[in-house]
């Protein structure tokens, strides 16, 4: 029988190792050391690792900044390459590396996860804790865990669980700092007294944690997304509805979220949901759920990334409907890049989407985004790119606002109107005035509003 040492971590203050940092990984990094715990962030891009090391968040994240300065200033966090060195000297060792969709199908890319993953399991020298942050497939942690066993080094005692992660991009320190649940799948009696000692700040204020098995864990958090954005895909519906039979979805949608079994939130139609989560997450559980035989399930993820992807083309129809049926060398302004506001991500952004679909019609397209527009950039070279609001508005045929960021919202549409001899506006997000824009003199449209 083989002994296994195992180092109580509890004896001294826990160290934690954040594999990935990323969007999430960064932060999660920087909030545990916030939380009092020696932290380690582990990437394969020394780009980051340089920019995090020197107090610099290589992506737009509020809030973000100041806490990274703060956290390198106790000493407790730093950032590294070093995989080997990370592990050897930590307890508690995170996956927050990404999933992206497959190139080639719907499936989660869950190479960078085994990489890790393994990369942690052969230098547990000391035992430790293996903690899964990032979004899997349904299966993927038992994999993983029957991965580690034949890798971690003969008689080391080393655990796997998942934890799966809810931060919101834009709120995300917050989120991690004060998280509406803690999910715990396939934790022991040791891991689970690990885990509640990593998260006892927010158990203390009052964060519920829910204890579970390695699937329903894994589910939980595809599930999560998958009902928001079904959520969005529900009032998109109900926007086509609304322009048939003209009437306003904005009023609609504060009606039903009066009621609190619906709530408000996600009720917002328009362009619909982007990013580098919602959209491959609901295509990987569609994927695992045929690969399961849960058809129905697969059917409805379906129909949800359907009308979310129409809402798309449902815009660029407009903006041809708008330009007499063409855009061939109309200019077209384009407010927003960022797939929401608050982040410079334009991880399948559906502005950028819908800027690209029309660029490739022959429109002269201008972007500007406060945040997003070097991300923007280097994702869509080929179209323009302008640094203010007035200078995508000059001149344009027609102007569509795609992220619903403040300063678009509280623009002055009378001054935007002298920009252009063609004042047409596409609202694309529901949040401007209609009556404001009109009173200004634009042609105002927006997805299931008022038709009149
Ligand atoms: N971005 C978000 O708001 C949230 C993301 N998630 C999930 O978290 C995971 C990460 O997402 P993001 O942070 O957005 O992705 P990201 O692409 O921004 O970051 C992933 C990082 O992992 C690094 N990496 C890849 N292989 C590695 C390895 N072997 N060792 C160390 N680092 C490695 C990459 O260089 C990159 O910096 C995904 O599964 C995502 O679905 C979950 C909740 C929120
Ligand atoms: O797994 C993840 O990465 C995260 O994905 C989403 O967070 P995020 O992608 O940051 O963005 P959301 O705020 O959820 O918005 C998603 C998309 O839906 C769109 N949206 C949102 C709300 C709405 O009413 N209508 C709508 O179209 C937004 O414009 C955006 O494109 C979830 O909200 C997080 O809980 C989750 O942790």
């Amino acid at each position: 029988m083989s002994t296994k040492r195992t180092t109580t971590p509890a004896a001294r203050p826990l160290k934690i190792s954040v594999f990935g940092t990323g969007y999430l990984g960064a932060t999660h990094a920087v909030a545990m050391a916030e939380l009092g715990f020696e932290v380690v962030g582990v990437d394969v891009d020394q780009a980051k690792v340089d920019a995090l090391a020197a107090g610099k968040v290589p992506f737009f994240e509020p809030g973000l900044p100041e806490l990274l300065e703060k956290t390198l200033a106790t000493g407790r966090l730093t950032f590294t390459t070093d995989a080997a060195a990370a592990v050897a000297d930590a307890d508690v060792h995170f996956v927050c590396v990404g999933t992206p969709q497959q190139r080639t199908s719907h499936a989660a890319n869950l190479q960078y996860v085994e990489d890790a993953t393994l990369a942690i399991a052969r230098n547990l020298t000391r035992g430790g804790v293996i903690v899964g942050k990032s979004t899997v497939p349904v299966g993927t942690a038992a994999r993983l865990r029957e991965l580690v066993a034949a890798t971690v080094p003969a008689g080391v005692d080393a655990e796997l669980l998942w934890n799966p992660e809810f931060l919101r991009e834009g709120k995300a320190v917050g989120d991690t700092l004060h998280p509406d649940r803690i999910v715990l799948g396939g934790v022991s009696e040791k891991s689970e007294a690990v885990m509640r000692q990593v998260y006892a700040a927010p158990i203390a204020e009052g964060s519920p944690v829910v204890v579970t098995d390695l699937p329903t864990a894994e589910l939980v958090k595809v599930s999560a997304n998958a009902f928001l954005a079904t959520k969005i895909s529900f009032i998109n519906a109900i926007a086509g509805v609304c322009e048939a039979a003209g009437a306003d979805v904005t009023v609609l949608a504060d009606a039903l979220g009066h009621d609190v079994r619906i709530g408000r939130q996600f009720l917002d139609a328009g362009l619909g949901f982007g990013g580098g989560c919602l959209p491959k997450d609901i295509r990987a559980l569609m994927h695992r759920s045929k690969e399961l035989g849960a058809n129905r399930a697969a059917a409805l993820l379906q129909q949800v990334d359907e009308i979310n992807m129409g809402q798309r083309e449902r815009v660029v129809d407009m903006a041809l409907e708008a330009c007499g049926g063409s855009v061939l060398n109309k200019r077209v302004g384009v407010l927003g890049a960022a797939f929401k506001p608050l982040t410079d991500d334009v991880r399948d952004s559906p502005a950028l989407n819908v800027a690209a679909a029309l660029h490739l019609r022959g429109a002269q397209v201008t972007v500007f985004d406060p945040e997003a527009g070097d991300t923007a950039r280097r994702a869509f070279p080929t179209l323009g790119y302008g640094t203010s609001v007035d200078e995508a508005v000059e001149e344009c045929d027609v102007l569509l606002v795609l992220t619903e960021w403040k300063q678009f919202v509280d623009a002055d549409p009378a001054r935007l109107a002298g920009l252009t001899r063609t004042p047409r506006v596409i609202d694309a997000r529901g949040k401007l005035s209609a009556a404001q824009w009109r009173a200004a003199g634009w042609e105002f449209t927006g997805l299931g509003r008022l038709a009149a």
